[in-house]
């Protein structure tokens, strides 16, 4: 039997496209209903067919949904559960895919009649690209899904949120949103912040011209500009909405960048040699853990292009 049998998702970018996919792809009998803010974005998740229909407000979208996923800017959560707040039925299962979980877990709470119904989620899992043309089925294949439940969460919704992240190949995770925070600011938010900070000085560098930088680029600056390519909106979003954590992880980092500057400043071979030896293997634990292939090309373009 399926977890779900009517989905809503609102936010039919790159993460609520993919879902409606997988989706119609592993479960066919699935009911899917979408919504978008953006009036040209709706019409073109019509144009490719990903949903049984498209509602103009989130309100008329979520009227017969047993399953409301919210796939908008962690920023914009708030505003679109007051806006649905009204038309929820009262046993419908609200769940996210934001990639900040504490803000979204208040915000949901703050907004939302039936606290028990509330399970936030974040597929880890996801690409540079946005928009419904950049969505893909295979997404969530092998990856990660963490579900972040408040205390007052019912566990059989729990349980059929972690069943449905499941049957679309995903593995499930559950910790607090707390712990989610901080563990994902050091494993990825701190890494885009480092890629739009390094593709912006070399692109500010005075004595080497923008086009240099693109022209020598062949190498790591390369996969820098992947990550810099992401979403200006869904990246401001997460900086500002995991603030504390990002900071703390942020302080760690400028102090062993320092101790690396030393060893550079001081000839100090033995400190870089050992450095360099622990994060190779960090590398290797990565590869063993198949979260470095598992996140396929798929959406990204040719990596040669
Ligand atoms: N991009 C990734 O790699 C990734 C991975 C995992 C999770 N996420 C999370 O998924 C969510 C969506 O990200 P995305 O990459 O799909 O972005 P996206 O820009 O491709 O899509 C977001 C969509 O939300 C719509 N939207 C914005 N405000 C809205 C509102 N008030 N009501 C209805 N629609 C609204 C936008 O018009 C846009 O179409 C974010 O919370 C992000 O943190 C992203
Ligand atoms: O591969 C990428 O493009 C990503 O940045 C995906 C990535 C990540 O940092 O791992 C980005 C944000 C999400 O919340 C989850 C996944």
């Amino acid at each position: 039997m399926l977890p779900f049998a009517r989905l809503t998702i609102i936010g039919t970018g790159l993460i609520g496209s993919s879902l409606a996919r997988a989706v119609r792809a592993k479960m066919p009998g699935v009911t899917l209903t979408g919504h978008d803010l953006d009036p040209d974005v709706r019409a073109r998740a019509q144009a490719l067919q990903l949903f049984d229909d498209i509602a103009d407000s989130a309100g008329a979208a979520v009227t017969d949904a047993d399953l409301v996923i919210l796939a908008v800017p962690p920023l914009a959560m708030s505003a679109v559960a007051d806006s649905l707040a009204g038309d929820l039925p009262p046993d419908a299962v609200i769940s996210d895919v934001g990639s900040v979980k504490t803000s979204v877990r208040d915000a949901l709470m703050a907004a939302l009649p039936g606290p028990q119904r509330i399970v936030p989620a974040h597929p880890v899992a996801g690409t540079e690209n946005s928009g419904p043309e950049a969505g893909f089925a295979e997404l969530f294949d092998g990856r990660w899904c963490i579900l972040t439940p408040p205390d007052v969460a019912d566990p059989v919704n729990v349980e059929r949120l972690a069943e449905f992240w499941r049957r679309l190949g995903s593995e499930i995770e559950i910790m607090t949103a707390e712990h989610h925070d901080m563990v994902l600011a050091v494993t990825s938010h701190l890494p885009h912040l480092i890629a739009y900070t390094i593709v912006g000085t070399a692109s500010d560098v005075e004595d080497v011209t923008r086009s240099e930088v693109i022209k020598y680029s062949a190498g790591g600056f390369r996969d820098f500009t992947r990550i810099a390519a992401s979403d200006p909106t869904m990246w401001r979003d997460v900086f500002l909405a995991n603030k504390d954590a990002v900071l703390a992880m942020l302080q760690r980092f400028t102090e062993d960048l320092t101790a690396l500057q030393r060893a550079i400043r001081w000839d100090d071979g033995d400190t870089l040699h050992r450095h360099f030896s622990a994060t190779r293997d960090t590398r290797r634990r990565v590869i063993d853990a198949g979260q470095d292939t598992a996140a396929p090309d798929f959406g990204r373009g040719p990596r040669s292009a």
